[in-house]
């Protein structure tokens, strides 16, 4: 298998969210979780997604996990990799985004790395530097809440900066409109200046594509779907693509068994979307303190409350609550230890649930679902079609409990009736 494109997705949503986009987009593409066993048949394809979870773990681990992910897809044939960060910039002063986007360019061979988490069809977009999801500045958004990795400052040239060695410059967009050559131009200049990174502005599709345009002929960028739309588009417009009809039916062949969800993100959307979804099927709220102290007993108390309604038709578990009840959570056991035991909560809950005939399975959150993907030992996915902006369908290869169909949802994504619309598709 020889590929055009590779990527290191730091979460595996973040991952299904650029898969989408650039099956989307003309490039066959594969999901992989962690770098794929030999064994595996993976189909012919232009493209190849890793999933990793490092978005939120130490600096030092992120790079080492994303320099070996990078190894093996250079030695697939990839000229390009795709560091798939979030839309949001979900990071810390400690990293992860500044650390690994360095340790790639270095990889590489050094150089200046374009950065830009703009991704205008799900609302988020760059202006000077400044990150706007949903027309809201970031730090004034719902990110200012997140329970892992709270955003408190929308200028992400300073954000970088703070994560980064080297120092961080400025596309604007002014250069993004004046097209590729502008682009390019500003590019070297700064490197010129000994700057690591630039933050790219983009605020509609086709400033993704100039940034495509040029980003594809170097080695390395890092950004959100948007710039793999742009990536994406400038391979197909090299002619190193074939112009093919894109076909994700087939990745949603009915798989039967029975259908769950497990929610362990707070975002908004998420918060919007189970409400809904609760007049129209059962809904049961985990105890979030007890899933920490007796955690065997919620579970177990969970899976009986599953298994006498499972039969009847899709059912969802949800650990997700507002900003409040998370902060008064996390002053009393630590936003570390809670986010991690219930993420072991929900991924335990998820896998005995598949044990006990769950085949189609939609989680909310990008922790949620690599710790539910992790501990369901799947180890690709095929993309079926999308069922809104970033989420698509996926099927699993070489799932060891058989073809299962998921969907991996940030915890942004989504319309308000985002459960019932997968489940709908999910059969
Ligand atoms: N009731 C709760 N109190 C505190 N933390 C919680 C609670 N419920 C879930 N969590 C934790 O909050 C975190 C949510 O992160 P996750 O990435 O899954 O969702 P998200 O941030 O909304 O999604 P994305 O990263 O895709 O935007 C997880 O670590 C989860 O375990
Ligand atoms: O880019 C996004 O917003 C998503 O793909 C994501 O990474 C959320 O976890």
């Amino acid at each position: 298998m020889t590929i055009l494109l590779g990527s290191i997705a730091d979460d595996y949503t973040g991952a299904s969210d650029l898969a989408n986009t650039l099956t989307k987009n003309g490039l066959r593409t594969v999901q992989t979780v962690g770098i794929p066993d030999p064994s595996l048949p993976l189909p012919d394809v232009d493209a190849v997604v890793v999933s990793l979870k490092i978005r939120s773990v130490a600096a030092g681990e992120a790079v080492a996990a994303a320099g070996t992910a990078e190894r093996w897809l250079r030695g697939r044939g990839a000229m390009h990799v795709l560091y798939k960060i979030c839309s949001t910039f979900d990071s810390t002063d400690k990293g992860n985004i500044g650390p690994v986007t360095e340790a790639l360019a270095e990889l590489a061979g050094g150089g200046i790395v374009l950065v830009t988490p703009a991704f205008p069809e799900t609302g988020r977009t760059v202006y000077l530097g400044h990150l706007f999801v949903n027309g809201q500045p970031l730090d004034e958004s719902p990110l200012k809440d997140h329970p892992l990795n709270p955003m408190h400052d929308a200028n992400l040239v300073r954000v970088m900066a703070r994560q980064s060695r080297g120092a961080i410059g400025l596309i604007d967009l002014s250069a993004v409109a004046a097209g590729p050559d502008a682009v390019k131009a500003r590019l070297d200049a700064l490197r010129a200046d000994g700057a690591s990174a630039a933050i790219a502005d983009a605020v509609f599709d086709r400033d993704l594509e100039t940034l495509g345009e040029v980003t594809l002929r170097t080695p390395v960028s890092s950004g959100a779907s948007g710039l793999g739309l742009g990536l994406a588009r400038a391979l197909v417009r090299s002619g190193r693509v074939p112009s093919r009809v894109s076909g994700t039916a087939d990745a949603i062949r009915p798989v039967g068994g029975h259908a769950a969800v497990i929610a362990g993100s707070c975002s908004n959307a998420t918060l919007r979307q189970l409400a809904i979804a609760e007049q129209a099927m059962p809904v049961l709220r985990l105890d979030p303190e007890r899933l920490l102290t007796a955690a065997p007993d919620e579970i177990s108390a969970a899976l009986s409350w599953a298994e006498a309604r499972m039969e009847a038709g899709p059912i969802i578990i949800a650990a997700s609550t507002t900003p409040e009840a998370v902060s008064e959570l996390q002053s009393r056991y630590g936003r570390e230890i809670s986010g991690r035991a219930i993420e072991a909560a929900t991924s335990a809950i998820a896998a005995e649930l598949v044990a006990r005939g769950a085949r189609r399975l939609v989680v909310a959150g990008g922790e949620t679902s690599g710790a539910a993907v992790d501990k369901l030992a799947i180890p690709a996915f095929l993309i079926g079609p999308e069922i809104a902006p970033g989420v698509p369908v996926l099927r699993t290869v070489g799932n060891p409990q058989g073809d299962m169909l998921l969907a991996l949802k940030s915890g942004n994504f989504g319309g308000d009736d985002f459960f019932a619309a997968a489940l709908a598709m999910m059969r």
